[in-house]
């Protein structure tokens, strides 16, 4: 059942806390009631704000468009190499994904959203029956200073068994049939960055420990009354190996340009795909390809909806850089470590930027 206003109007600090985490509403549920301010727990300290003044040159630069037409020319290997040395994130377009099925995930992004409270908390942490499929808010409420302006539904991939029982009905079919028909660019991504490496084949172990497990979250950025206060993600590099991102035609993610210290806009682009390098392969690289920070703005006219599959070792595996990076005598940057350390990691504390990559450091 909707809250009146009046209760939100009056509430103190833990009943904010209620209402969005505890009850299941989000920052969609909070939104929808028209408030004309933000609530204090939103608000970022100054340096994590989105400051688009300082950021003048934010339009001078670009993050490369790759045309995958032909996935074995070696000019576009050499600018998905070249973009992930030097970006860590590039778009594709004519990747062969359907669009119908891009449409389709998100339209059924939009139809979980629409779900009562009631209906949507039943996937929260508290209530999920299974920690493979998590309904959220924010990032680590319990570790943030402030909160952050998104609700999230995450879904770990083990089975079409276990997503037809555990994954909500109204959004598994379209989920899968995402995750499904983009193994295909996953696998030529990971085929041209491992050739890059001199990686010549990727075997069953090595594709175990590139792709062996995937999580797909489905995020939803509502209309914030003040936009410029707050941030929908904050500055974080992925933990995957590789990111494969759709997004709608808000816009609003920004890339960290590692040279100009800038932020750098992800425009949205029909049909395309956003492809990030996440912190596990700039391990297994040896610092190769960048894991680069990116974070989500706060939109006060919109709703926006994001889906990240992320593509990931298994937890169980132990990665480190790769022997074909190293054996040439390079200085090793990262300890072996196990992946499943690293993920909780990243999990037991909020947003950080840069900073989770240190836990690999030698
Ligand atoms: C939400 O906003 C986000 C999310 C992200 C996410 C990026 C990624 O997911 S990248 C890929 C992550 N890798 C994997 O999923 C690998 C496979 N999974 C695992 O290894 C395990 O599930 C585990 C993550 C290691 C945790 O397993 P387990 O030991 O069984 O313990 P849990 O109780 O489930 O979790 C521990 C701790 O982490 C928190 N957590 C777990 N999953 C999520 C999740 N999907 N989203 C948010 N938080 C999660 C959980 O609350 C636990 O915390 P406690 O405080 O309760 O201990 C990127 C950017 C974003 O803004
Ligand atoms: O919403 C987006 O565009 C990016 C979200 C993101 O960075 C994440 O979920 O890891
Ligand atoms: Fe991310």
């Amino acid at each position: 059942m909707a809250p009146s206003m009046s209760l939100v109007h009056s509430a103190n600090t833990l009943n904010i806390l209620d209402f969005v985490v505890n009850k299941g509403h989000g920052v969609k549920g909070l939104s929808e009631l028209g408030l004309k301010t933000l609530p204090p727990q939103y608000i970022q300290p100054p340096q994590e704000r989105f400051d688009h003044a300082s950021n003048e040159e934010e339009n001078k630069d670009s993050i490369p468009v790759i045309d995958m037409s032909n996935w074995d020319d070696p000019n576009v290997a050499k600018a998905v190499c070249d973009a992930a040395c030097k970006w860590g994130f590039f778009q594709i377009v004519n990747h062969g994904v359907p669009i119908h099925v891009l449409e389709d995930v998100k339209d059924a992004t939009h139809k979980f959203y629409a779900l009562s409270a009631e209906e949507k908390n039943k996937y929260s942490k508290e209530r999920s029956v299974s920690n493979h499929v998590r309904f959220g808010t924010s990032f680590t409420p319990e570790a943030e200073k402030a909160l952050e302006w998104k609700d999230y539904l995450s879904l770990f991939f083990v089975s079409d068994d276990e997503a037809a029982s555990l994954w909500p009905p109204v959004c598994r079919n379209q989920a899968l049939e995402y995750m499904k028909s983009s193994e295909f660019i996953v696998k030529k991504l990971l085929e041209i960055l491992m050739k890059g490496l001199n990686v010549k084949e990727i075997d069953e172990s090595k594709e175990a420990i590139l792709m062996g497990s995937k999580r797909i979250n489905l995020n939803y950025y509502p209309t914030c009354p003040t936009p410029e206060l707050t941030i929908g993600v904050g500055r974080h590099s992925d933990v995957s190996t590789l990111t494969v991102l759709l997004q709608d035609d808000i816009g609003g993610l920004y890339v960290r340009n590692t040279e100009t210290s800038k932020w750098v806009h992800v425009p949205p682009v029909a049909g395309s795909l956003v492809i990030n390098v996440g912190d596990a392969l700039q391990i297994m690289s040896n610092g190769k390809y960048k894991s680069i920070e990116h974070r989500v703005i706060a939109n006060g006219t919109n709703n926006r909806i994001s889906v990240p599959i992320f593509v990931n070792p298994r937890p169980s595996d132990v990665i480190g850089p790769l022997p074909e990076v190293v054996g040439n005598g390079e200085k090793v940057l990262y300890k072996d470590i196990l992946y499943s350390d690293y993920v909780k990691h990243f999990f037991r504390k909020a947003h950080d930027g840069k900073a989770t990559v240190e836990f690999a450091m030698i």
